[in-house]
């Protein structure tokens, strides 16, 4: 067995909302093995990010509460490490970049100055040292001129080139994980090819695991050992990049995958959409929570909740459809009315 930096068991976060109680992630489970890129994906508001912010304990300070589980990094668990022993791995053994690089640099300092202060801070360096190491950072992250650049302040550079920067800090003290919450999605596309391809590089380089978060599949396809597919607040689809990929179990999968332009070999074709959009965390729908825009849904799916399960070969899925025998969603394409049709026929089959 491969060995495991992290284990996710029944994460569940919640908020406090004019609603009351509401849980923005629930019981989520998905195994991050060493060296490898985990990726979350699903549509805005599934929550991928509270997944994100409850391994790193951020979400302590962002108003949320996890209610249960736990986060096992290395077999330690996260959830109950006191915030004074997150300090310790934050920024050290784990680090996190976000989706904008101006908001995660200070205006004030230069670049420089702010990747030797981590180094200063988590690695106890000296000034002359730590400023060596960050010119060196900059070098490897491929900020061409890093003696110069180190000089400079963000707004004299691009938003790929702080993005860059970012991931320069984010890498300085050697981390085990990285955890990128869409890191490309900020800049232009020519410029998210980079930086995706930088931190596969590096990632490689040194050895790390990265937790990817994306809303994007064609990005998660690229850079992907396996795939974690969430819904209002659970995962509902996990596996190998080939399981999601060319054995998708889950419509909801299946529907993100039709969405890509270029995907199932029509290219130009007629872009598919999931109809409605994803509730919010204090209207969840009962049963199975994408039942509403399902175009596979049946009696059991609006009352009972299908549990994550999986195949022998790692696969799994939340979904009735699973148990109730085989057919062939993607053949269906979407098509809401010959869906339906299929299903009153399996209906009719196991409850005649
Ligand atoms: N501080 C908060 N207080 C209340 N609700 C929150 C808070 N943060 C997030 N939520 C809710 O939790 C749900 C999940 O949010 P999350 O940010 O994890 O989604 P996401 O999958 O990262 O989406 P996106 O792709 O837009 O970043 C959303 O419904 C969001 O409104
Ligand atoms: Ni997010």
């Amino acid at each position: 067995m491969a060995e495991k930096i992290l284990q996710i068991r029944n994460l569940t976060t919640a908020f406090l909302t004019d609603q009351g109680v509401a849980k923005a992630t629930d019981r989520v489970t998905f195994d991050l093995e060493k060296g490898q890129t985990l990726c979350v994906v699903g549509e805005s508001g599934s929550g991928k990010s509270v997944t994100a912010l409850s391994v790193m304990r951020l979400i302590d300070y962002a108003g949320g509460v996890i209610m249960d589980g736990e986060v096992l990094f290395n077999g330690e668990d996260l959830v109950r490490t006191s915030q004074d022993d997150m300090l310790r791995i934050r920024g050290n053994l784990i680090t996190m970049i976000f989706q904008d690089p101006m908001s995660a640099l200070n205006p004030v300092f230069t670049v420089g100055d702010q990747i030797a202060e981590v180094l200063r801070i988590h690695r106890r360096m000296k000034k002359k040292a730590a400023w060596q190491r960050s010119v060196e950072m900059l070098k490897l992250v491929g900020i061409p001129d890093p003696e110069i650049r180190a000089k400079q302040f963000p707004y004299e550079m691009s938003g790929g080139m702080c993005q860059r920067v970012v991931i320069a800090m984010a890498l300085a003290c050697n981390p085990e994980l990285l955890i990128a919450d869409e890191p490309t999605t900020a800049l232009d596309v020519t410029v998210q090819a980079q930086i995706l391809e930088l931190l596969l590089q590096l990632k490689k380089e040194l050895g790390m695991s990265m937790l990817l978060i994306t809303h994007d599949m064609g990005v998660a396809a690229e850079v992907a050992d396996r795939i974690a597919v969430m819904y209002a607040g659970i995962v509902v689809e996990e596996g190998t990049v080939q399981q999601i990929f060319e054995n998708s179990r889950h419509p909801y999968t299946i529907g993100l995958l039709q969405s890509i332009p270029g995907m199932d070999g029509k290219r130009g074709g007629e872009l598919y959409t999931i109809k409605g959009s994803i509730p919010p965390i204090s209207k969840v729908p009962s049963g199975c929570r994408f039942h509403p825009r399902c175009p596979h849904v049946m009696d059991i799916c609006r009352t009972e909740e299908p549990l994550l399960k999986s195949s022998l070969t790692g696969h799994k899925t939340a979904c009735w459809l699973e148990d109730k025998g085989e057919f062939d969603l993607k053949s269906n394409k979407g098509n809401n009315q010959e869906a339906n049709r299929l299903t009153d026929i399996r209906t009719e089959a196991t409850h005649p």
